[in-house]
């Protein structure tokens, strides 16, 4: 029976979903590859996928709102970013310069540099400055496929700016076709002069409250690390978070192994992210206690350090999510760049780095309505590529692969 139909994306070369959706561990996923394949959405929803002749049978294109003719191009889910530091004043190009000179991140740091010196900018930007900001970073990850990002605050370290991070982040999130995920991160660094226990209670006994009362963030994340903070601060911020209704998540093993990762499997985090020095025993307590491990590449690469080992966590059968982690330190807000970096840099299969961009992803930010994938009852979000086999996206790197984006069954973006 012919029905009206919003959207019809038909004769694409592919459609390719992971079979999977935010149920389950995800280990038993696979990606289907449809050819010739069209997609139909109606009320932002996915209501078809299939071969064109089955789909435009039941949603005939020239009925739809809209169509979209995919010859030649292969239709993906929409990116979902898991991780992004994107809500700050500044950059620091300089320090790209001085660490390719030779400094170290953890040197920057220390000496007032790196994510303290993005602390101060913040600090003096105003709101409409932060949502400006923010918006044209959305402009350009929406360019290259992502439909969902994570949006972590962390550049205030106090209650006023951590408020006014998040304020900013749901501002930009109501005027971009992005679906946003706040994340609240007081414990992103000491501020300079505090005293790092004293600093601990001020994130558990002001900010925190502040945070929930405001209704402002879904997660809670702490960067645990030497010389940061450490594994009983980090679970004291994480259990109070979860008491206030926020779920965890933790950047982990980063510098040094401090024991994040079965932190993230004891508090039940959503994700675990970085893992650069995850032994086998962290992953598989991941595994075991269904913590989505996180990796981004595009920061091994900015930092010229070695990737996380990819090829670990497919042997224990534990699937790993991908994303920017675009932030001052590493300014890329690009999921295809991280699709090229996962393939080329971890060994990732393309098959293996697009589930880790789209349906893992959307486990480690709890989207378990169908994100990340193309199936009936899933959100109307797609990327669509100018590439006749998904796996050119990885193979043609250093391009912009992606020329249409829809979100909830709407064009948003075309090249
Ligand atoms: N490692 C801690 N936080 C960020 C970097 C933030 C910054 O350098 O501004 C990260 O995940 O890479
Ligand atoms: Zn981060």
């Amino acid at each position: 029976m012919e029905r009206m139909t919003d959207l019809v994306v038909h004769d694409a070369a592919q459609v390719v979903t992971p079979t999977g959706g935010g149920d389950g561990d995800g280990s038993d996923d696979e990606l289907e590859v449809i050819e010739n394949g069209a997609v139909a959405i109606e009320d932002g929803i996915v209501v078809a996928v299939g071969p064109t002749t089955d789909v435009t049978r039941a949603h005939p294109p020239e009925n739809a709102t809209e169509s979209v003719d995919a010859t030649g191009r292969t239709v993906l889910p929409g990116f979902v970013d898991p991780h992004t530091h994107a809500v700050f004043a500044g950059d620091r190009v300089d320090e790209f310069t001085a660490k390719l000179a030779g400094a170290s991140y953890q040197d920057i740091l220390e000496e007032g540099g790196g994510i303290l010196r993005t602390v101060r900018a913040t600090r003096e930007a105003e709101r409409a400055e932060l949502v400006a900001n923010l918006l044209e970073h959305l402009d350009t990850m929406l360019a290259h496929g992502t439909t969902t990002v994570e949006v972590k605050s962390g550049y205030g370290l106090d209650v006023e700016t951590e408020l006014k991070l998040l304020e900013a982040i749901d501002e930009a999130a109501d005027q971009h076709p992005i679906d946003v995920v706040p994340t609240f991160m007081g414990a992103h660094a000491v501020p300079e002069g505090a005293d790092t226990e004293e600093y601990v209670d001020r994130v558990i006994e002001e900010q925190l409250p502040a945070v929930a009362d405001a209704g402002l963030a879904e997660f809670c994340d702490v960067f645990c690390e030497a010389g940061v903070f450490s594994v009983s601060q980090s679970r004291r911020i994480l259990e109070a978070g979860q008491e206030l209704g926020l779920t965890p998540k933790i950047h982990a093993e980063e510098f040094e192994r401090l024991g994040g990762s079965q932190l993230a499997a004891d508090c039940g985090a959503a994700s675990a992210d970085h893992l650069l020095q995850a032994t086998d025993e962290d992953i598989e307590a991941l595994g075991e206690a269904g913590v989505t491990p996180v990796l981004l590449p595009g920061t091994a690469f900015s930092l010229g350090a070695p990737y996380a080992d990819a090829a670990a966590f497919e042997a224990a059968d534990v699937p790993v999510a991908l994303a920017t982690d675009f932030n001052p330190n590493c300014f890329s807000q690009s999921m295809e760049s991280v699709v090229e970096l996962a393939c080329n840099g971890m060994r990732m299969t393309p098959a293996a780095a697009i589930r880790g961009a789209t349906s893992i992803a959307a486990r480690a930010v709890d989207r378990t309505d169908g994100t990340g994938t193309i199936r009936e009852g899933a959100p109307g979000d797609l990327a669509i590529a100018t590439v006749t086999n998904y796996q050119h996206i990885p193979y043609n790197f250093g391009v912009s692969n992606v020329q249409t984006v829809i979100t909830d069954g709407t064009v948003v973006h075309r090249d």
